[in-house]
C-alpha cells in the first residue's frame, strides 16, 4: 500500500531514504545553460577555501554565475565580457546564441551509464532565471528561445532509457530576473534572494511544474527556499512524495528538512551517521569553464580517490560536467567519466549496494589511505595509495583470506600480529586504489 504523506513537517519526518539512492553511491550533476555560451570564469578556489566575500564574487570561479560576475561591473570576466562582447552587450543576448546544435541526449545517458552513475541531476533553472523546460511562467526558456527543446524532458527520457535515475535541480531562493542587484558577499546573496511573495509564489509553481511533468528521483534544491514560501513547503514536499513515491531531497530548503545533507567542495561538513552528498565540478567550475583545460581539472586517480572516501563514510559522490553550449562534453570531462566507469567495472562490488563500515577510514600519510565497506556480509578493504606504485600497510584487527577484486593487482596479504598487512606490486587497471574482499 502506497504511503501517503501529509503537509505537515511531521509526516514529511517518516520519508526513509530509498534503498536506489543508498546503493546508487554515484551521480553526474550537469549545469548547463545561456552561461554555456561565455563559458568563462577566472581560475581562482574552491568553495570554502576563501570566505565568501568581496574577492571571491568579484573572482568567483564558478563560470555558472557570470551574470553577476559581469554585473558587479569589475573584475577578471567583467574585462572578458567587455572585451569579447562589449560592454552594452546583455547577458539575455546568450538567449538566442545558444543553440545546442549538436546536442544528442542519448549519446550523454550512454556515457553516464558507462561512467557507472546510477542517477544524473540536471539544472532546470539556475541563478539566471532561464528555464530549460517549456515553463508555463516564464517565456525565458529554452523552449521558446535557442535550443528550442524541451531540454530537461529530452535528458529525461534519454537518461531513464538507460535505466538510470533522473534528478532535477532547482534554483529555489535565488532567481535574477526577480532580484539582480550585485552580489559581493553572503549579506548581499541573501538580502537580493526571494525578494517578494510574487517570487516565492512562481518557486513553488515552477516546483510543482517540474515535480508534475518529469516525476524526478531527485528535487535538488539550492542555496535555499523563499522565506515567504517556507509555509507552503510542507505542501510542496509532500505533494512530491506523493508523486514520487521514493524521491529525494538534499538539505538546501533553509534547513527545515532533508533526506541527505550536501557538501560542496570544500564547503560543508559529513557524518556517517546520516546519508550526505558530495558535489563538486572537474575543475573549480560547474558551468563549462573553456580555460579549464585537461591538466586544470581533478585527476583520474584523484576522482575515484574521491568517490572511495566518500562511499566509504556514508555518502555519494554527485560528480558535475559541465557541457559545451553545442551540447559536446569536453574530451577531459569524458575522459575522467570512461575511466572511473572503468575502475567501478573491477571494483564496483565494493560500491554499489555498500554500506558504511563500523571500521573507520585510516590515514597513514597524505598519499596512503585505507577505507572499509560492507555488503553482503563481506568487509572490503580499499587501499588508496596515489602516486605510489607499490605500498605496503598493516591493518590492524583484521584476520582471514583477503582477495583483489582486481585480478591484475598483484598483492601478498600476510597475517601479523593482530592484523594483515598488504602489500601491493602492481595496482593493474585499478589507478593505484586497490580493493580487497575479506572473506
Ligand atoms: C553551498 C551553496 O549554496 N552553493 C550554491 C552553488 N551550488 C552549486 C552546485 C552551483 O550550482 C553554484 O552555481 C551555486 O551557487
Amino acid at each position: 500500500m502506497k504511503k501517503r504523506y501529509a503537509s505537515t513537517w511531521e509526516s514529511l519526518k517518516e520519508h526513509q531514504v530509498p534503498k536506489w539512492y543508498e546503493d546508487g553511491k554515484f551521480g553526474i550533476f550537469i549545469h548547463w545553460g545561456l552561461y554555456s555560451v561565455p563559458a568563462f570564469a577566472p581560475q581562482t578556489w574552491e568553495l570554502g577555501e576563501v570566505p565568501p566575500d568581496e574577492t571571491w564574487f568579484s573572482n568567483n570561479p564558478y563560470a555558472e554565475w557570470y551574470y553577476n560576475s559581469i554585473n558587479v561591473g569589475y573584475g577578471p570576466s567583467y574585462d572578458y565580457h567587455v572585451q569579447k562582447y562589449g560592454k552594452d552587450f546583455k547577458y539575455e543576448q546568450f538567449a538566442d546564441m545558444w543553440k545546442a546544435e549538436k546536442w544528442n541526449p542519448a549519446e550523454w545517458a550512454r556515457l553516464f551509464k558507462k561512467a557507472g552513475a546510477e542517477y544524473v541531476v540536471l539544472t532546470t533553472k539556475h541563478h539566471d532565471g532561464f528555464c530549460l523546460f517549456p515553463s508555463e511562467y516564464t517565456d525565458y526558456n529554452a523552449w521558446r528561445r535557442g535550443p528550442q527543446r524541451d531540454i530537461v524532458g529530452d535528458l529525461t527520457d534519454a537518461v531513464r532509457e538507460e535505466k538510470l535515475r533522473m534528478g532535477l535541480y532547482y534554483s529555489g531562493i535565488v532567481d535574477w530576473t526577480f532580484a539582480d542587484d550585485p552580489i559581493l558577499n553572503n549579506e548581499d546573496l541573501f538580502h537580493t534572494a526571494s525578494p517578494t511573495f510574487a517570487y516565492a509564489d512562481y518557486a513553488y509553481n515552477q516546483s510543482m511544474e517540474l515535480i508534475d511533468r518529469y516525476a524526478p528521483s531527485v528535487f535538488w534544491n539550492d542555496i535555499g527556499w523563499p522565506r515567504q514560501g517556507e509555509q507552503n513547503l510542507p505542501y510542496l514536499l509532500s505533494h512530491y512524495y506523493n508523486t514520487v513515491e521514493d524521491g529525494v531531497v538534499n538539505d538546501r530548503f533553509n534547513d527545515l528538512f532533508h533526506d541527505f545533507t550536501t557538501k560542496e567542495y570544500q564547503s560543508g561538513s559529513a557524518n556517517r551517521r546520516e546519508k550526505w552528498e558530495m558535489c563538486r565540478g572537474m575543475g573549480l567550475s560547474f558551468g563549462y569553464n573553456a580555460m579549464e583545460s585537461d591538466d586544470k581539472i581533478i585527476s583520474i586517480e584523484d576522482a575515484i580517490s574521491l568517490l572511495v572516501s566518500t562511499v566509504a563514510n556514508n555518502g555519494n559522490l554527485l560528480l558535475n560536467i559541465g557541457p559545451r553550449a553545442d551540447g559536446t562534453i569536453p574530451e577531459e570531462q569524458e575522459k575522467r567519466l570512461l575511466a572511473i566507469g572503468e575502475w567501478l567495472r573491477v571494483n564496483g562490488e565494493a560500491i554499489y549496494g555498500s554500506r558504511c563500515s563500523s571500521r573507520e577510514s585510516i590515514k597513514y600519510t597524505d598519499q596512503i589511505q585505507v577505507h572499509f565497506t560492507e555488503r553482503e556480509g563481506a568487509l572490503y578493504v580499499l587501499i588508496d595509495a596515489k602516486g605510489r606504485s607499490q605500498v605496503a600497510v598493516t591493518v590492524p584487527g583484521l584476520r582471514g583470506n583477503a582477495i583483489p577484486l582486481d585480478p591484475e593487482v598483484d598483492a601478498e596479504i600476510t597475517a601479523v600480529d593482530g592484523g594483515l598487512c598488504f602489500t601491493v606490486k602492481n595496482f593493474g587497471s585499478s589507478q593505484n586504489i586497490a580493493v580487497f574482499r575479506l572473506n
